[in-house]
């Protein structure tokens, strides 16, 4: 069934397990995640950035938010797992409106760039209007090096755990994602992966509320190595290993934000189609590699997390 985001993570942050949040742009990748997690019985969170419903909308994010709507709702309402959207980094105004009037499950509102004041009264405008339409909210606090706020920061500023109790009162958010040293991307640690536990377990005890965590992929090195037998140049790539994750988990980290993995073994598995069948052109063979290195690092990633049979 379609759900709402909330109940899929008050569930998760009860019984102390993790549910992923995927990513999408395409038909393609949804396809696989909802292979991925029909396999392994376990509920699935979509998101979409807000670039990606101008993309599906073709410059219209309105029509690119009922596009995501009606597709993710098509496989929700056939299957017995639980599906839910959520609109991932929610900066513009009209953009996160649209995926309510849309009928997204749930949206982010990131206003983690500002001084914290401001980041609760935008915080709480959008938890007003989204909770008004039954929509439940994230939003950010700290902020993540590499990309961020489409500023390049160098510095990762991390959560002060005591504004995120107070954060969490004054705004009434649904679910919380502290920065505590991750970043997006396939580039996340230019030495030793390290985040910052103790923060996490701070905030997890004085907030009790689900939480977050963004740049959470492990950037998969069996699809670095595909990637790079075929053309692919990912040198340098690093992401959070597999054993830091499931420590965040089992520190508190409820929805687990996953984008680079899928995007490196999809183009993975098209480098890989192409480059040994010259002749082909079908879009459904030569995506299909693709599709089942996505449904692949997909699975294990709902296993890893704890949610596996948990729909
Ligand atoms: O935080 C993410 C995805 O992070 P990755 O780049 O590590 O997949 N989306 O909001
Ligand atoms: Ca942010
Ligand atoms: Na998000
Ligand atoms: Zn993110």
């Amino acid at each position: 069934p379609y759900v709402n985001t909330k109940d899929i993570l008050e569930k998760a942050n009860k019984e102390y397990y993790a549910v992923a949040a995927f990513n999408i742009n395409n038909l393609e990748f949804l396809q696989a995640i909802v292979e991925g997690g029909i396999e392994k019985k376990s509920p699935l969170i979509i998101e979409t950035s807000e670039g990606a419903m101008k993309y599906a909308g073709m410059g219209d994010p309105l029509r690119g938010a009922s596009l995501f709507v009606k597709m993710v709702r098509e496989f929700a309402d056939s299957l017995d797992i639980p599906i839910a959207l959520h609109l991932d980094h929610g900066k513009n105004f009209k953009y996160i409106i649209s995926a309510i009037k849309a009928g997204y499950s749930s949206v982010m509102i990131d206003a983690s760039d500002k001084p914290l004041e401001e980041n609760i009264k935008t915080t709480k405008d959008i938890v007003r209007i989204a909770h008004a339409a039954g929509v439940s909210v994230e939003a950010e606090l700290g902020k993540l090096a590499g990309i961020e706020d489409n500023v390049a920061s160098s510095e990762s500023v991390l959560v002060n755990p005591d504004e995120a109790k107070y954060f969490v009162e004054e705004t009434q958010v649904d679910f919380l994602a502290p920065a505590i040293g991750t970043s997006h991307g396939a580039f996340k640690f230019k030495g030793e992966a390290k985040l910052d536990f103790d923060r996490l377990k701070k905030v997890k005890e004085l907030t009790k509320m689900p939480l977050v965590l963004h740049g959470a992929s492990s950037v998969v090195q069996e699809m670095v190595e595909i990637a790079e037998n075929y053309g692919a140049d990912f040198g340098g790539s690093k992401g959070v290993p597999s054993d830091i994750l499931k420590e965040t988990v089992r520190l508190g980290i409820n929805k687990v934000n996953t984008d680079t993995d899928l995007r490196m073994a999809f183009v993975a598995g098209l480098r890989e189609f192409l480059q040994n069948n010259p002749k082909e052109f079908d879009p459904r063979k030569y995506m299909g590699t693709a599709k089942t290195y996505v449904k692949k690092v997909v699975s294990d990633r709902l296993e890893l997390l704890g949610s596996a049979n948990k729909a």
